[in-house]
């Protein structure tokens, strides 16, 4: 927004160049008014004068035009004019004489003037003519005496003082409260309370003009107000930012559940409910990986397909819930066989386990499988309608990749154990059997 010169000039210049204006205004006034009057006062002297002339100087003049004495006659017009403050006169006799004081100017129209006739006393004749001219009398002419000159500076040098003592005045009391009050608001702090704050850098707002008490007041009724809405305002982020906090924290706690019940799905996902072990997605994506892996690096993999002996014949007997402690038991021994991070142990369903172990050659697996079936066999787990023995047994078919036995494909890799777990089985069961 564009400010004009005058809207910016302070409150003090503005009463100075105020009250100075005044101060011209006053002077012209009253100076008019006193060259009015001494115009007026010149005029009526002026008339004064040239009736009197007449009577002083016509019988004068007459006796020396009459005598001829033109020198005594030229005094008396230089008498007349200096003594009378004139501007010129002029006297014109009957036989042509011509005399004259001062300037030959014609009357102007501020000039008075008069004339009067020369004329022996008791003799009718007329001897000649005389006419004065009174200086003009209009303004300039008055302004141009010195007398009027030092009033008139003497009146503005009062009026400058008077202007100037005004400006002081208005500036002590009035214009010193209003910047003491505006540097009291740029202080303004409405961040504290009102109860700590004063108007008056004093302290003492009693002492201050009852006008801007009320300004005062006025004040602290805004900061009053201010503050309760910054309090209310306080108050509402506070239970904003409690709400954020709580949603905040339900948000926190659902993510926690989410994760947890993701993790628990991508458990499910890939492991077998029943055993906790590997289920048969996990074993199979484990047999491609680790097949590629031995291609690759031409290394070897053993693969062991383990199946429980008769177990629907256990279930008949003893029931399902028994058949899965056997199917738990059973996995948690392949668990703490197979302990190396390569190995993987996977139930591939029904009582159908898996084992792959990278690294291991047909032989070692194979001896690692004996004794793990050894040790089953040593458990002594009662099956009571099993034909091949009084205890729970196993079936293993095995089956290993390597130089000597490079299969195609994992499938074919996992064919070859499945051929030797039936071979296992139609042997008579609770044995391990190779892949051709
Ligand atoms: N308790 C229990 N039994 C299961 C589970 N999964 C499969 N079975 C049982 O395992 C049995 C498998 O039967 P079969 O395929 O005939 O095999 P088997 O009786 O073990 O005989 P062979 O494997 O030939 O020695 C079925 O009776 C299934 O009900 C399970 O999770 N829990």
């Amino acid at each position: 927004m564009n400010a004009t010169p005058a809207l910016l000039m302070s409150l003090k210049s503005r009463a100075l160049l105020g009250l100075l204006t005044l101060g011209l205004a006053l002077v012209l006034v009253m100076g008019g008014w006193h060259v009015r009057r001494e115009l007026h006062l010149e005029a009526e002297q002026a008339e004064t004068t040239q009736q009197l002339l007449p009577l002083l100087y016509a019988e004068p003049l007459s006796r020396a035009v009459a005598g001829n004495q033109i020198a005594a006659a030229q005094r008396l017009l230089e008498t007349l004019v200096s003594r009378h403050e004139l501007q010129s006169a002029v006297l014109k006799g009957r036989d042509g004489l011509r005399l004259l004081s001062g300037p030959d100017v014609l009357p102007g129209p501020d000039s008075p003037h008069s004339e009067f006739a020369l004329r022996l006393p008791g003799d009718g004749e007329e001897l000649g003519r005389v006419r004065v001219v009174a200086p003009e009398l209009n303004v300039w002419g008055q302004l141009s005496k010195p007398a009027m000159q030092h009033w008139l500076l003497q009146l503005l040098a009062l009026a400058l003082t008077l202007g100037l003592g005004a400006a002081l005045l208005i500036d002590r009391l009035l214009l010193r409260p209003l910047r003491r009050m505006a540097s009291d608001m740029e202080r303004f702090d409405p961040s504290r309370p009102p109860s700590e704050f004063s108007w008056f850098d004093d302290g003492q707002p009693a002492r201050a003009p009852a006008e801007l008490q009320q300004i005062n007041r006025a004040m602290a009724h805004v900061h009053q107000s201010v503050d309760q809405q910054l309090q209310r305002k306080q108050r509402e982020m506070r239970e904003l930012s409690a709400q954020v906090a709580q949603q905040a924290r339900a948000l926190h706690e659902a993510q926690a559940a989410l994760d947890l019940k993701q993790r628990e799905l991508a458990q499910l996902a890939r492991h077998d409910a029943l055993t906790g072990l590997a289920n048969r997605r996990e074993f199979d994506d484990a047999l491609r990986r680790e097949f590629k892996r031995a291609q690759r690096q031409q290394s070897r993999l053993a693969l062991a397909v383990l199946d429980l002996d008769h177990l629907k014949a256990y279930n008949e007997l003893h029931g399902h819930a028994a058949g899965d402690e056997v199917l738990r038991r059973f996995a948690r021994l392949l668990g703490e066989r197979f302990k190396r991070d390569t190995d993987l142990v996977a139930r591939l369903g029904g009582e159908e386990f898996g084992a792959l172990l990278p690294g291991f050659d047909i032989a070692s697996a194979q001896h690692m499988l004996e004794s793990l079936r050894e040790d089953w066999r040593r458990l002594s787990l009662p099956h009571g309608a099993s034909p091949v023995d009084e205890v729970v047994t196993v079936s293993i078919g095995l089956a290993a990749y390597g130089p000597s036995h490079p299969y195609l494909s994992p499938l074919a890799l996992m064919q070859a154990a499945d051929e030797a777990l039936y071979i296992a089985k139609h042997a008579g069961r609770d044995r391990l059997s190779l892949a051709a």
